[in-house]
């Protein structure tokens, strides 16, 4: 099936600006603006030239840098908005002018204090003066949505005699549903006598969500144009997300009969920028380009997507620009995810008992942190082989009290060599106090050499792991320990250097002296 060419207008610089709070700088308009360039986008709306001196110097900044893709700017249906357009897009290689009045009877009532044929006599003089100026030209019915077909058949057929070649079809209050606004087009293209001389276009905002449904409809029913900005910025509930439509189109290939220039792969990158110039980050579970949108926590999807990816995913990371899906471990990972990540890290067990124990240990750890890094697994690993290897001692539990003007006390039950023995001990503090609560227990007359604590990963969940050496008699041992308490990591550590000490594998330091 031959398909027709859906023409991608962003107006990110322009309507995704208008949210309050992203306002851009020229610099930052153009920056962004390459970047549209390099996704082939066929038309960038830089601003609106006649809102400040500083958006008249960013569409002409934009027109002067941008060479393939054309560039537009927005006036309403006025002389002055439309000749001061025309000067900002002056040095555009390909320019258009958009200009726009409002059709519905609220806009026209209330706003314009308009009566519908001076609205009508005013598009038509707009679009007369901007083909005066420019070839290209763009009329919008603002408000389309919530206007009468009747008026709106009138308006936009005067339009097209008038020299506008895109007609645009606005949802400007996100008023439609899917099945009405594709009928509203379906209307208009066969209902305007001269509807075959203008290419038909949709803006849809998404104050119901249904930005992107409402423009896919209108594609349905002939709409050849859509409107659209990065990560779905713009006034209010922002409007129809380029990525979305992008990729739907492309990857329901089999619904929609129109084709993209897009190189999708620039996706992911432009929304960062785009992210960052303006501060509003992009929501993790956003389509296409929000951290989760190919990432896999549960290990019935990790075991499916790392057998066949397409079980499921429906497009490939990297054809938007991600480097690559995502196998997330965290509590609802299962053990074919598990050994997948510690293969990649180069972590082999020898036996599968070891490797049950540090899923174990996993699962444990999961419950108490969001995310599990490569760190925290290899902090994991080295507590497996800890608790696998034969130990002298183990701790079994351990309860430290700490209070504004107490002294800390620590109550701690070991096991040592099969038997298990409590005691408590104060300390200056409450690593002080489990130190020496083992001690008293284990009288072990090694000095410790060194403590520290490194947080492995970022955020208070973040998991403690505590290094610990000790010195006896001239032998040097290290022992670790990790746990999202780092009063247990640090118990933990010392209890691993003990079995260190007086385990089979102590390490000797080469002198056979100190540190
Ligand atoms: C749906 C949309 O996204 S439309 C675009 C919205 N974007 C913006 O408004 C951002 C840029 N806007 C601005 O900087 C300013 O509003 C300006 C420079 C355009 C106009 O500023 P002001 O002259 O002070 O007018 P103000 O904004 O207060 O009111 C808008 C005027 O334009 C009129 N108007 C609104 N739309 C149109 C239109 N499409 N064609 C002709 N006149 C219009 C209004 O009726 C009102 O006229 P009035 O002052 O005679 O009552
Ligand atoms: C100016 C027009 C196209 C607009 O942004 C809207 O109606 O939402
Ligand atoms: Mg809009």
């Amino acid at each position: 099936m031959s398909k027709d060419a859906l023409i991608i207008f962003d107006t990110t610089l322009r309507d995704g600006e208008q949210s309050p709070g992203a306002s851009m700088t020229k610099d930052e308009k153009v920056r962004i603006a390459k970047m549209l360039e390099k996704m082939r986008v066929d038309v960038i709306e830089a601003g609106f030239a006649i809102a400040s001196p500083g958006d008249f110097d960013a569409v002409k900044a934009v027109a002067e840098a941008v060479q393939t893709s054309r560039v537009c700017s927005l006036a309403r249906a006025l002389e002055k908005d439309i000749q001061v357009a025309a000067e900002a897009l002056q040095p555009a290689a390909l320019g258009r002018i958009h200009t726009f009045i409002a059709t519905s009877p609220i806009h026209m009532q209330y706003k314009l204090q308009m009566q519908p044929e001076q609205v009508i006599e005013q598009a038509v003089h707009a679009v007369k003066t901007a083909r005066n100026l420019i070839d290209d030209v763009e009329f919008s019915c603002e408000d389309a949505g919530r206007s009468e077909i009747d008026f709106l058949c009138r308006i936009v057929e005067a339009a097209i005699a008038a020299g506008a070649r895109t007609i645009n079809i606005p949802d400007t209050v996100g008023y439609a549903s899917p099945e009405q606004f594709g009928h509203t087009i379906e209307q208009l293209i066969t209902r305007i006598p001269n509807a075959d001389q203008a290419i038909f276009s949709v803006h849809c905002h998404n104050d119901l969500g249904l930005a992107v449904a409402n423009s896919l409809a209108a594609v349905l029913k002939g709409a050849r144009q859509v409107e659209c900005t990065i990560n779905g910025l713009g006034e209010r509930a922002g409007n129809a997300a380029l990525e979305e439509i992008v990729m739907a189109v492309r990857t329901r290939a089999d619904i929609y009969p129109v084709e993209t220039r897009i190189d999708p792969v620039h996706i992911v990158p432009t929304s960062r920028t785009v992210s960052t110039i303006t501060g509003f980050a992009v929501q993790p579970n956003k389509a296409i380009v929000g951290k989760n949108a190919f990432a896999h926590e549960s290990g019935i999807h990790q075991d499916g997507v790392l057998k066949h990816r397409e079980t499921y995913e429906i497009m490939r990371a990297q054809d938007v620009g991600w480097h690559t899906n995502a196998i997330v471990l965290g509590k609802h990972s299962g053990r074919n995810a598990f050994r997948t990540r510690l293969q990649e890290l180069g972590i082999h067990f020898e036996t599968e008992s070891e490797l049950n124990t540090a899923f174990t240990l996993f699962k444990q750890l999961a419950d108490k942190k969001h995310e599990i890094y490569d760190e925290d697994l290899q902090a994991l690993v080295t507590d497996t082989r800890a608790a696998n290897a034969a130990e002298h001692f183990k701790l079994i539990t351990l309860e430290v009290q700490s209070k504004t003007g107490e002294i800390p006390e620590a109550k701690l039950t070991l096991s040592i060599e099969g038997q298990e023995k409590s005691v408590s001990a104060q300390g200056s503090g409450p690593v002080d106090a489990v130190y020496k609560a083992i001690e008293t227990l284990v009288d072990s007359q090694a000095s410790l050499e060194l403590y520290s604590v490194n947080a492995i990963t970022s955020g208070t969940d973040s998991q403690g792991e505590v290094t610990v050496r000790l010195e006896k008699g001239g032998r040097i041992v290290n022992g670790l320990g990790a746990d999202t308490d780092i009063v247990i990591a640090s118990a933990k550590a010392y209890i691993n250097a003990l079995n260190a000490l007086f385990g089979a594998h102590e390490r000797t330091h080469p002198q056979g002296t100190g540190v």
